[in-house]
């Protein structure tokens, strides 16, 4: 039987102002569909209280933290490096490949915000396409983590959240979770 480790998503870049939402976004949807952490750039502050905010509230287990150096993080990432790129082999191809060398050993997940540098291909085990078409980080984040965990992070059951949503055909309903 597989044994899956860490997953870590790690936000290359951010411009104050311009990115503020894709970044915050990058962090919802990393916690959304089954990350266990994501990590932003120093200068996203406002992006990690928003993600940590919602974390408070429909629960986790999700960390959210800011780093001063991405690359460090990334070259000196004992584990297995998966970087989303337009350019990069096509997910459907190498998914297999990266669901088996994750089983061993955790996994991040690389994900820019304007031009990535030469570098972090290099250092990527992976560089992986979702599609070979210009898209957005949020897109591509979704897509691979749904196609790494083959589905199963959407029957995921969160812990420690102050309110719920109740599945509804029309309408809205949010529900304070009780303490036991
Ligand atoms: C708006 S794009 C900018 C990319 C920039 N033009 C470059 O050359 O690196 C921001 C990020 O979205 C992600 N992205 C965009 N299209 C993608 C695709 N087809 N597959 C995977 N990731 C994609 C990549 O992580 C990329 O760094």
């Amino acid at each position: 039987m597989q044994t899956e480790t860490e997953v870590t998503v790690v936000r290359l870049g951010h411009r104050p102002g311009r990115d503020e939402r894709m970044t915050t976004h990058v962090g919802l949807t990393a916690r959304a569909l089954g990350a266990d952490r994501v990590v932003l750039p120093d200068n996203a502050g406002k992006s990690r209280d928003t993600i940590a905010d919602i974390t408070e509230r429909f629960g986790g287990p999700f960390e959210v933290e800011c780093s001063e150096s991405q690359k460090a993080l990334i070259r000196n990432w004992e584990g297995t490096v998966v970087h989303l790129t337009m350019y990069g082999e096509r997910v459907q191809d190498v998914e297999g490949e990266v669901r088996e060398a994750w089983s061993g050993e955790p996994l991040l997940v690389v994900v820019g915000a304007e031009k990535v540098s030469f570098d972090v291909y290099e250092a990527a085990d992976w560089n992986v396409g979702v599609t070979n078409q210009p898209h957005s980080e949020v897109a591509g984040l979704a897509v691979f983590l749904d196609r790494l965990f083959e589905g199963r992070e959407l029957d995921r059951e969160w812990e420690d959240a102050d309110q719920r949503v109740i599945p509804k055909a029309t309408g809205k309903r949010v529900e304070p979770v009780d303490e036991e």
